[in-house]
């Protein structure tokens, strides 16, 4: 495919003697950002090694800008990748630093120097050059390691967790640099994170790993509306999807599919798709209110109903109910979920 940035193909891995990834199947196309989302341990860093080289595959392909690269060393791959731990060596100038790729690969030290200059101006790291590591802050060191990387002019970046060493604030004003770079540059990327919101806000697309699989693939917006399993349902979103039996306290309107499905169904809503009304109105089910946490102007409202389920409802903090209080709830129908309970896989919308 002339358009593929990246493709991976049956890929599967082994980390001693045990498989962690399992034919995975993954396209990035040519200018790209591809965020791959997952817990820890799901094989989200395996994957950017093995694009990288870094990782043998035990079986599949791994092609870059249409070029079969699965035998390839790394060297070879035309990748760069950013670390988490920025991995800049200590004795040498960010300017040194930046350049160390190009001359390795003989580029002229003048023009090496040259390039060097230009890949931090555009990361905003101009007035650095001169700099060791153990001079800057984290945000600094992290516009390096992304200069360093965008010097050699890959055709793919492969970003392992570049934020996460960041604190809160440098994190969010980072990603949004970085989402800037990309479309300036027109870059393929893949970006690893476990973090949900760094993954919605910055992806084109997303793909969820689980176990060393990929679970759905699908823009933000897909991943959010529409996830594809119970797993992709509450690992995106905070607070958790509520989920619930379907034949719980909550009833769907009219002949809707889960009405008659039974106990093997599971009704999924998110705490924003909770209403909650005054214990005198005629409307919903009755809950008693747990516990209450205020988020500035949400807060969330921990409930229990009949039978004991529990569900988390997100409510104006201004109109936030008090604890030990009783409420009614309603869940908007439109925004719910059925699910599968054996198999996790989402089939519509109640
Ligand atoms: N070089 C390695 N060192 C240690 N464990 C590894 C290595 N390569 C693979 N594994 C194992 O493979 C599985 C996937 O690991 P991987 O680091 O890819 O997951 P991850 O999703 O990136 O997790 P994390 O967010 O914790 O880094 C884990 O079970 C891990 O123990």
């Amino acid at each position: 495919m002339s358009t593929a940035g990246l493709a991976l193909a049956g890929v599967s891995a082994a980390y001693r003697g045990a498989e962690v990834l399992h034919a995975v199947d993954l396209e990035v196309a040519r200018g790209e950002l591809l965020v791959v989302l997952g817990p820890s341990g799901a094989g989200k860093s395996t994957v950017l090694r093995v694009v990288a080289g870094l990782e043998p595959v035990t079986a599949g392909r791994v092609s870059i800008a249409g070029r079969d690269v699965t035998a390839l060393r790394p060297g070879l791959r035309n990748v760069s990748m950013v670390f988490q731990s920025y991995a800049l060596f200590p004795h040498l100038t960010v300017a040194e630093n930046i350049a160390f790729g190009l001359e390795v690969r003989d580029v002229p030290r003048s023009a090496a120097r040259e390039r060097a200059r230009a890949a931090a101006e555009t990361v905003g790291c101009a007035g650095l050059l001169g700099r060791r590591p153990g001079q800057l802050s984290g945000g600094e060191r992290q516009r390096v390691a992304l200069a360093r990387a965008l010097v050699r002019e890959p055709d793919v970046f492969l970003l392992d967790e570049p934020l996460s060493n960041l604190d809160q604030a440098l994190r969010v004003e980072m990603r949004a640099e970085l989402r800037a770079l990309h479309d300036r540059l027109g870059a393929t990327m893949v970006h690893v994170t476990h973090d949900q919101t760094e993954a919605l806000v910055l992806a084109d697309r997303i793909a969820v790993l689980r176990d060393g699989g990929v679970e759905q693939i699908g823009t933000p917006d897909e991943i959010w509306r529409t996830p594809a399993s119970v797993f992709v349902a509450r690992f995106v979103g905070s607070p958790a999807m509520n989920l619930l039996p379907a034949g719980g306290p909550f009833t769907p309107p009219g002949d809707a599919p889960t009405a008659a499905a039974g106990g093997d169904r599971l009704l999924g809503f998110r705490p924003e798709a909770v209403t909650l009304a005054d214990p005198t109105d005629d409307v919903g089910v009755a809950a008693t209110v747990e516990r209450v946490e205020v988020v500035g102007e949400d807060a969330y409202a921990y409930l229990t109903l009949p039978g004991g389920h529990r569900v988390v409802a997100r409510v104006a903090a201004a109109r936030r109910p008090g604890a030990g209080s009783t409420v009614r709830v309603t869940v908007r129908w439109a925004d719910t979920h059925v699910f599968d309970a054996a198999s996790g896989r989402r089939l519509g919308t109640a």
